[in-house]
């Protein structure tokens, strides 16, 4: 079943965006259109020719305003979160729009994602509402082991990181136990989507491929 964001209402926590000294507030559409141009001049389709820096400090730049994003919110109950589709860009055959995924995902309280790589992409994370926590654990080398934590962290709302196979696997869940959580998450290429990606036991390490990572809606249009 799905809820939409105006029953019950999305959890007001984060400040609406006030335009400051009379310049205009960079939107939603803003991000998006600059997350574009970029990955159109950045020179051919790949994951070398990416600057992941530059992605994230676009990401830092955007203020989260709920009133940007409420029509992609779409909360699943029964899922620990739902992925909403805020743009696919899929084809290589327009060689300026590199290809990149962009989602808006809802975490029920208390809930998250299991451990897991990223499919050999960029994965540049925002947080738009409530906050999220990630593990971030060493890829393992063989199974049979628990997973090792190398790191956790909290983000809260506008905050931003980045994750890619190179770092290793994580799990993110929302830790708060009433809350939803809201994110913003660009990858690219759109690997998990495209082909699958790997889900990891955290007692034994055992990588399980996931064939395609699905998503709700179709987007922008
Ligand atoms: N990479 C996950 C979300 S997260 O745990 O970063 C996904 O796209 O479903
Ligand atoms: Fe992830």
């Amino acid at each position: 079943m799905t809820t939409s964001i105006l029953s019950p209402p999305v959890p007001l926590l984060c400040p609406s965006v006030e335009p400051h000294h009379g310049s205009l507030p960079y939107t939603l559409d803003d991000l998006v259109g600059d997350i574009k141009a970029h990955l159109g001049k950045s020179g051919g389709i790949g994951y070398a020719n990416i600057n992941s820096d530059y992605l994230m400090s676009l990401a830092q730049k955007y203020n989260s305003n709920p009133n940007d994003w409420a029509r992609y919110y779409h909360n699943c109950a029964e899922k620990s979160y739902t992925r909403n589709t805020i743009e696919n860009i899929n084809s290589r055959a327009n060689i300026q729009d590199l290809i990149h995924y962009k989602l808006l995902l809802v975490w029920n309280p208390g809930k998250g994602s299991p451990v897991h790589d990223h499919a050999n992409a960029h994965c540049v994370l925002k947080v738009l509402a409530g906050e999220l926590t990630e593990t971030i654990y060493d890829t393992p080398e063989d199974e049979g082991h628990p997973l090792r934590v190398k790191k956790q962290s909290t983000y809260h709302t506008d905050q931003v990181t980045y994750m890619s196979d190179e770092i290793g696997l994580h799990r993110v869940h929302n830790p708060h136990p009433t809350q939803v959580a809201v994110s913003l998450h660009l990858y690219t290429p759109p690997n998990a989507a495209d082909i699958g990606y790997n889900v990891f036991d955290e007692e034994t390490g055992k990588a399980s491929f996931i064939t395609q990572a699905k998503s709700l809606g179709a987007g922008r249009s």
